[in-house]
């Protein structure tokens, strides 16, 4: 079997050749020893399991009745067998949702803090106060917006997530841009009907350039900058998603701030005559990291040398002369959250003598003469501690097969309070799962299939000895009811229709406008919703009233993270995230969580799968009552929320056989996540270890009934061959396809990750050594 196929469809082609020779003499379980044994290959070690509770899987699974194919379906209990957690002895000590942490990321409180004491003009402070309510600055701003109004030297501008670094590097610029004549009164500023100055107008030439790696960071920074431009000013976008005579015709008008993904904006440089540069004195990369790591770089380097080129030509033409106050060179300001070493290549890209300007102390560093930072300076710039520090950070230690339960109780009750939660972002590793998610949210109960004699007797072995019971029978409580347009309403356990919580999905393979109409859906939502998304959305989108993050797939990357996260608690505002974790090498993922914390890991609360179950669907008697005597509950109550999580699960794995597309999408959307679970970073690659993943375990989590080394999706491309990096489907990031971008592993916006450029030869090594060692000992998937 090629290697190419191995991730893709779990071909087991390789696999040892299989004993057929019937055993005859000894005990039944000798003979299955010997055959299991015969099964590996002479040298290979007998198979590496991740450790369960118990080591007679056999009595796990239900087996359907009938000829053994390849087709046949595995239905395993989801409370038996998991592993166990592997610092559950540890006491919870973290503080709780009411105690209050000193926001880092607010506006500064004290009466001496204004933005016209930062030097920004008295016009620009009032608009900001009455049209914005922005009265004081953050303490980003506070550093920045004075370095920038008077300095020409490029700059670092680093600060947490939700600092407002968007306005502090706009509102320096938009205030230079409107000095470059003598008019600045406050009614040019705020006087929409005011007649424009004789000076600058949108025909005066384009000033500042702000490259974003994502559209909709394009549209967000685009947006703020019409909220403080007067009116006489102009920006505008060159996104793509759009016809390119549009967006010529617009630059043809005249715009004097110019907002653009890199690709885009490179090819009008080549090709629109109508793009002139020669005036561009400020050119922004926001999120600079973030556009290496989606391979921009060589787009940056043309951007940088063309407006080198313009400028230097502008000057000898006398174009600056023509306007003074107009700085003589280019100011460069790289921008972000998190600096990772890719800055310093895109430093020397396009910065020189860089300022680096962080909030925390207010410390300004200068560079080297070579524009190259120290190598103390990027320690520094890695920081810790990004998070803010009035984000509520924790962690759900939860098995694979209840993962996607737990996400449904969690769901529920951070819904059930009304009013308690507005909004929830949960961030999944790639498109396919979050269609399949979505899809799960969206399902109509009335879709629900009934119960099959498979279903009961699974049920029976769960939680044997069992009462007959009507609950076997009964649907999870989880009813949804599908709206037009994006997005639909879960309506919580036992609640009213009134309770309904709108769902949305996110990704990059999603078509242009419908991402845009989602996002906007989801921005200005004022009743509760739920986002399922990729990392798409995890970059510099200012989400309002965004209460819950939940990484329900850990990120790629501690960066990816912290980004993450950061879609809460903003501009001082409270928030909570948690992150699933699967018991085992995962939680070593805790210590890399606590670095975000100022009080390490005692910041971190704890929970585990079986609380949140308990919580959602125990019957109100167990769930509201934690007393002693409670704990003390009969066995029977104790399966009451076995029994529901597990009639859920299974109502849901009907759901999925019973319609083609779903199992389908269920199977592309588990092969996708296995994908993307190979490509987490190699320094955290240790917690996200693709050799301790149990695929069984993981099918469940999917709603899938098939043995791992069944799936086989129609419609996907052969995987990653022996050369590395290479697309590997075409469901990819729109900003990836077609372009031919080399893009690390680990760090490339995995939208899509079949999508993506992957390094997959390693993982695809791993994966086949995987399901090889499932071959050999694989008695719950019942390959023998
Ligand atoms: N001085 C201020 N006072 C109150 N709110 C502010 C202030 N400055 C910015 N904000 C608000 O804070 C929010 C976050 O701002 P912004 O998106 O610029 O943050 P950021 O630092 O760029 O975050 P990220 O790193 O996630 O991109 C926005 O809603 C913005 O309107």
């Amino acid at each position: 079997m090629a290697e190419d196929g191995m991730l893709l469809n779990f071909s087991i082609g390789d696999a040892p050749i299989v004993q057929k020779d019937k055993l005859r003499g000894g005990s039944w379980r000798a003979r299955r020893q010997v055959e299991r044994r015969s099964r590996r290959p002479s040298d290979a070690p007998p198979a590496k399991r991740q450790r369960t509770n118990d080591i007679q899987p056999t009595s796990e699974t239900s087996h359907p009745k009938g000829p053994k194919t390849e087709e046949r379906q595995v239905i395993s209990s989801l409370f038996r067998f998991n592993p166990s957690s592997t610092t559950k002895s540890q006491p919870n000590t973290s503080k709780t949702d009411d105690d209050h942490v000193e926001p880092s990321n607010a506006p500064l409180s004290g009466e001496l803090e204004n933005f016209t004491s930062l030097g920004l003009s008295l016009a620009l402070a009032v608009h900001l106060t009455q049209k914005l309510a922005i009265k004081r600055p953050t303490a980003i701003q506070k550093a920045a917006i004075p370095r920038l109004l008077q300095d020409n030297s490029d700059a670092f501008i680093q600060a947490e997530t939700g600092s407002g670094k968007t306005l502090a590097y706009t509102l320096p610029i938009v205030q230079r841009i409107i000095e470059l004549t003598p008019v600045s009164s406050s009614a040019d500023v705020e006087g929409k009907n005011s007649s424009a100055p004789s000076g600058i107008h949108r025909d005066s030439g384009l000033f500042a350039i702000i490259l974003t790696p994502t559209r909709e960071l394009s549209r967000q920074v685009s947006n703020v900058l019409a909220s403080i431009l007067p009116p006489y000013l102009v920006s505008g976008t060159v996104i793509g998603g759009e016809k390119k005579k549009s967006e010529k015709a617009r630059l043809r008008k005249g715009l004097n701030i110019l907002i653009a993904t890199p690709g885009r904006l490179a090819d009008h440089l080549d090709h629109t005559e109508a793009l002139d540069v020669s005036r561009v004195r400020w050119l922004i990369l926001d999120e600079g990291d973030r556009l290496m790591e989606l391979g921009f770089e060589e787009d940056i380097k043309r951007i940088v040398s063309k407006l080198d080129f313009r400028l230097h030509k502008g000057l000898k033409d006398g174009v600056a002369e023509a306007l003074p106050g107009l700085p003589s060179n280019r100011i460069t300001i790289l921008c972000s959250a998190t600096m990772k070493m890719d800055v310093q290549r895109l430093g020397e890209i396009s910065l020189k003598d860089a300022t680096h300007i962080q909030a925390s102390s207010g410390d300004e560093v200068q560079n080297d003469e070579e524009g190259e930072i120290s190598a103390a300076e990027q320690t520094n710039m890695q920081g810790d501690f990004t998070a803010p520090a009035q984000l509520k950070q924790s962690y759900a230690v939860v098995p694979a097969k209840l993962r996607l339960v737990t996400l449904i109780a969690m769901l529920k009750q951070t819904f059930i309070r009304r009013g308690a939660v507005n909004k929830v972002i949960v961030f999944i590793s790639c498109a396919d799962s979050v269609d399949f998610h979505f899809d799960v949210f969206m399902r109509d109960p009335a879709e629900a299939s009934e119960p099959t004699d498979d279903d009961n007797r699974a049920i029976e072995t769960r939680t044997k000895p069992r009462r007959k019971t009507t609950e076997a029978t009964k649907p999870p409580e989880i009813a949804t009811v599908i709206t037009s347009g994006p997005s639909l309403h879960i309506t919580p356990l036992n609640s009213t229709p009134s309770d309904q919580v709108t769902v949305y999905r996110l990704h990059g393979s999603l078509p242009p406008p419908l991402r845009t109409s989602t996002l906007k859906a989801f921005y200005s939502s004022t009743s509760p919703s739920v986002l399922f998304c990729t990392d798409v959305a995890s970059r510099g989108l200012d989400l309002p009233n965004v209460d819950l993050v939940i990484e329900f797939d850990p990120a790629f990357s501690r960066d990816d993270h912290i980004h993450r996260v950061g879609r809460t608690a903003r501009a001082g505002n409270d928030g909570r995230a948690c992150v699933f974790l699967m018991p085992g090498v995962e939680e070593g993922y805790i210590d890399v969580l606590a670095r975000d914390r100022r009080e390490g890991a005692s910041a971190l609360r704890r929970s585990d799968a079986d609380e949140a179950l308990k919580k959602a669907f125990a019957s109100p008697s167990v769930s509201s009552n934690t007393s002693a005597a409670a704990m003390r509950r009969s066995k029977s109550d104790v399966k009451d929320w076995e029994g529901v999580a597990t009639n859920a699960q299974l109502d849901i794995e009907r759901w999925i056989l019973s319609q083609p597309s779903l199992l389908e999408k269920a199977r592309k959307a588990y092969q996708s996540h296995i994908r993307a679970y190979a490509t987490h970073v190699a320094n955290e690659r240790q917690y996200f270890d693709i050799k301790e993943l149990h695929l069984g375990h993981l099918a469940k989590a999917f709603g899938l009934r098939d043995r791992p080394s069944m799936v086989n999706v129609p419609g996907m491309r052969a995987g990653p061959g022996k050369k590395e990096r290479r697309y590997v489907s075409n469901a990819g990031s729109e900003k990836l396809k077609g372009e031919g971008r080399k893009v690390k592993p680990g760090g490339f916006d995995r939208d899509d990750v079949a999508g993506g450029m992957v390094d997959l030869g390693d993982a695809a090594k791993k994966m086949r050594s995987k399901v090889k060692g499932m071959m050999g000992g694989a008695d719950e998937f019942n390959l023998g």
